[in-house]
């Protein structure tokens, strides 16, 4: 068992599958090339070997589920190139199923073999799933309904969408035996045990473009004074740049609003106004009639892609003398090689650094490469990174919770 305040998590070697069919809810949301809708990184499909091999080692039939992306972004795409993905890595046949719930799909859950793995298609195609609703609500879903009957149990193991109320999160475990797979065990458990209080000084590095998410944190973080510095990158810097009254220039601030983010400024600004630690770049890298250039930060007038030189200095140097770096979300648009310097220095810096480094979400972990040069005793490589985020800064996350009550409800009572 895990566990979590007061929370008891099942794990596979509290309810041991076998010879069953299963529901696994797997994370493989990757980042990908908007030019080539092609895969830029795959640790997060590599990352549930263990889980997966094990599962078919004791005879279950394995149907995984995941999501990626976002409906309207460039990276919501279908699942068929993470299936030949996870085939290579796992040295077998992982079927590409072209549905979620429907006819075909339920069909050829039904036929499956003792021992044979599908990869059902993209789980948010499914409306549903985008609501973030409770546990009993989603337990209705149409998702839930129509799949549920067909398996014996479900695995969670989608650590990184543990922050999410979503239907395949929460739901199956209202009406199906349930346990965290591998992947979730070990990250909760290590990061836990991580997270110590008397480690100081703390950095979170916080960029990316997820910038609701990380409001929500930044205000958890500095509630609970959890953080010494928070260095800002991404949108998330130009929405406190923003806040603190900077002139970003008229296209900027464009971006922001398009992206819905201005109604997050007086969030920011409160944030700002309690004495959050929030360091803001001082200069930005900005792309300007198709040229690379540096602006300071008070008077910009191209489109921001990356934090500027003076800053990769200043945050190295905080980051170079922290005991703890938690690092999320890039500090630039690193699909494009020219805004990769930032997140790549910075990460440079905490690898160099004498403190231990957890380091999550898809686009930075992509930053580490194949990672092979990497100390296990200094660096925990999350799979989450909202997910991470939440569950260090104390919140309680509802795919542990519906775990939880799974356990209570549907394996205890009977
Ligand atoms: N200044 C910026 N303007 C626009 N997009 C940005 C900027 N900085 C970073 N991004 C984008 O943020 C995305 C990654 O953010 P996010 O999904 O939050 O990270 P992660 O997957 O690591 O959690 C990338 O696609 C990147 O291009
Ligand atoms: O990539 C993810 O989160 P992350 O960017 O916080 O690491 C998860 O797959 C959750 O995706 P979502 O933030 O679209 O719900």
């Amino acid at each position: 068992m895990i566990k979590v305040n007061d929370l008891e998590i099942p794990t596979l070697d509290d309810i041991s599958f076998s010879g069953n069919k299963l529901l696994v809810r797997i994370d493989i949301n990757s980042p990908v090339d908007p030019k080539t809708g092609k895969l830029i990184d795959d640790s997060r499909i590599k990352a549930y070997n263990e889980t997966i091999k094990e599962l078919v080692n004791k005879g279950n039939s394995l149907v995984l589920i995941s999501h990626q992306g976002r409906p309207g972004d460039s990276d919501f795409i279908s699942l068929e190139e993470h299936a030949e993905l996870l085939s290579k890595y796992l040295d077998m046949n992982v079927e590409f199923v072209e549905d979620v719930m429907g006819p075909y799909a339920r069909e050829r859950i039904k036929n499956m073999k003792s021992g044979e793995v599908i990869l059902l298609d993209n789980v948010r195609f499914v409306s549903e799933e985008l609501i973030e609703a409770p546990p009993a609500q989603h337990a209705k879903s149409f998702l839930v309904k129509r799949l549920s009957p067909l398996f014996d149990g479900y695995v969670n193991d989608a650590f990184a969408t543990a922050h999410r109320s979503q239907a395949s999160i929460v739901g199956f475990p209202m009406v199906l035996k349930s346990t965290a797979g591998r992947v979730m065990e070990k990250e909760v458990s290590a990061l836990a045990k991580i997270f110590n209080a008397d480690e100081f000084p703390k950095v979170f590095v916080l960029g990316g473009g997820k910038v609701l998410d990380s409001i929500r944190i930044i205000e958890n973080l500095v509630k609970r004074r959890l953080a010494d510095r928070i260095l800002t990158g991404g949108l998330i810097a130009e929405l406190f740049a923003a806040a603190k009254g900077l002139d970003l220039g008229k296209e900027n601030m464009q971006i922001l609003e398009k992206k819905g983010l201005i109604s997050l400024i007086p969030r920011a600004r409160k944030i700002l106004l309690s004495g959050g630690p929030i360091e803001i770049p001082v200069d930005f890298k900005v792309e300007k009639e198709g040229k690379v250039v540096e602006e300071p930060s008070n008077k910009v007038t191209g489109v921001i892609k990356d934090i500027g030189s003076t800053t990769m200095g200043i945050y190295s140097s905080f980051i170079k003398d922290a005991k703890v770096i938690v690092m999320r979300g890039p500090m630039g648009v690193i699909e494009d090689e020219r805004f990769r310097e930032g997140s790549k220095k910075l990460l440079d810096s905490a690898l160099e650094s004498q403190g231990y480094l957890i380091i999550g979400g898809g686009h930075m972990i992509s930053m580490l490469g194949g990672g092979s040069e990497i100390n296990p005793s200094k660096v925990h490589v999350s799979t989450g990174g909202g997910a991470l985020l939440l569950f260090l800064a104390g919140e309680r996350l509802p795919a542990l919770e519906a775990l939880d009550l799974s356990y209570k409800e549907v394996v205890k009572k009977k």
